[in-house]
């Protein structure tokens, strides 16, 4: 009897293993694994440079790897040619024949008769939002509007996979905001396997279920967004995802952990650093508080400026008695210590310590 081969686990539906790629003598992808499950939507996000585009190629078929694998349901693709993968793609710029209409533009890669091609492309318009555009040029639509006749190209041979290469990064901030609610609520209800590219952490934030932080041709972390924001692996990650602060952490003789060698701090269980470390926290981690209350991690700060942000006001403060060193923090208008934010008043600040990371220094 022939056993049929077992299913890949959950997670590794789509798999980058080992990948590795030059151009010359620069390494453009150092050793890329990654697994993503199936209905997933995983976003590559990372600075200009680190690779995010060429992975996507890869997977693509648009660009050669020199080392790895890459399988697809348990099904090595990484040797077939572009057109036989099975995905829709949506680049940053539109992409749509200009000389073509909608309908012709969806219809494209299809290969059913004409009316069939016509109904399947009447249901893609009004699945993208642009019902009965099928007889419009791309001359005549919005670079929004473009972008979701892109994006029914790009579904309507119902793919396994939809690669989407910075889709929405040329449009302005309240189209693209809009449609990247509608894209995830697209890929939801068609549950189809999205990877994207973006140097966008909002939108990584906002769309994705899992982040591939990317640095140099390599992946930093994959996780939640949540896990990407609250727990980062690195400072690299810290950095990049949202707004850090840092404060130089020692532990003196007595094992007292202390900042900028004088304010004792309290620190999250099981994270007392052996060696030079740092504290980080987020800016809305930081609480102000309306008046001085003694106990562990409140220090003094001088409000040095404060910045509308909307909503939050965002208060860059220094810490009084330890040098130069400062924290922002972002406040509400609810938050008991948002009318005590006049630039040149001194503050009690708060660090509640279950916020608190501690990253060693790197070694010289
Ligand atoms: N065909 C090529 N020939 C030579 N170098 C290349 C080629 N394609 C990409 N590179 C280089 O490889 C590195 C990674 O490029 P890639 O486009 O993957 O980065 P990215 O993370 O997508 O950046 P961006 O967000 O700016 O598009 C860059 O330094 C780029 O200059």
């Amino acid at each position: 009897m022939i056993f049929p081969p077992p299913a890949p686990p959950a997670h590794d539906w789509l798999r980058f293993a080992g990948i590795h790629k030059r151009f010359g003598a620069f390494r453009a992808l150092d050793g890329i694994d990654l697994g993503i499950r199936k209905g997933e939507f995983v976003c590559l996000l990372g600075p200009s440079g680190c690779g995010k585009t060429t992975l996507l190629r890869i997977l693509a078929g648009l660009e050669k790897h020199d080392a790895g694998s890459l399988s697809l349901g348990g099904r090595d693709i990484g040797h077939l040619p572009a057109g036989r993968r099975d995905y829709g793609i949506v680049f940053q710029s539109y992409a749509l024949f200009p000389n073509l209409d909608v309908a012709a533009n969806i219809a494209y890669g299809l290969r059913t008769g004409r009316m069939e091609k016509a109904r399947r492309v009447s249901a893609l318009l009004d699945l993208v939002g642009l019902p009965g555009a099928e007889r419009k040029y791309p001359a005549q639509l919005s670079g929004g509007q473009q972008q979701r006749v892109a994006l029914a190209r790009a579904l309507a041979t119902s793919p396994s996979l939809l690669l989407l290469d910075e889709p929405l990064s040329a449009l302005d901030a309240q189209v693209r905001e809009h449609l990247r609610r509608e894209l995830r609520l697209l890929q939801q209800k068609l549950g189809v396997t999205t990877l994207m590219v973006t140097h966008d952490q909002e939108e990584a934030l906002a769309l994705a279920d899992t982040i591939a932080v990317m640095r140099a041709g390599r992946i930093e972390q994959v996780g939640t967004p949540e896990q990407i924001y609250r727990e980062p692996a690195s400072r690299f990650v810290a950095d990049f995802v949202g707004h850090a602060n840092w404060l130089p952490l020692q532990v003196d003789a007595q094992g007292v952990c202390r900042i900028a060698g004088a304010m004792a701090i309290s620190l999250p269980a099981g994270s007392v650093p052996t060696g030079p470390a740092s504290v980080f926290c987020r800016p809305e981690d930081v609480r102000v508080a309306p008046s001085w209350q003694s106990g562990d991690n409140t220090l003094l700060a001088l409000v040095e400026r404060v910045d509308f942000l909307g909503g939050l006001r965002r208060a860059s403060l220094s810490l009084c008695g330890a040098g130069d060193l400062r924290l922002l923090a972002d406040v509400s208008p609810n938050d008991a210590g948002f009318a005590a934010l006049v630039p040149g008043q001194r503050v009690p600040v708060f660090l509640p310590a279950d916020r608190l990371r501690v990253f060693a220094e790197p070694s010289a």
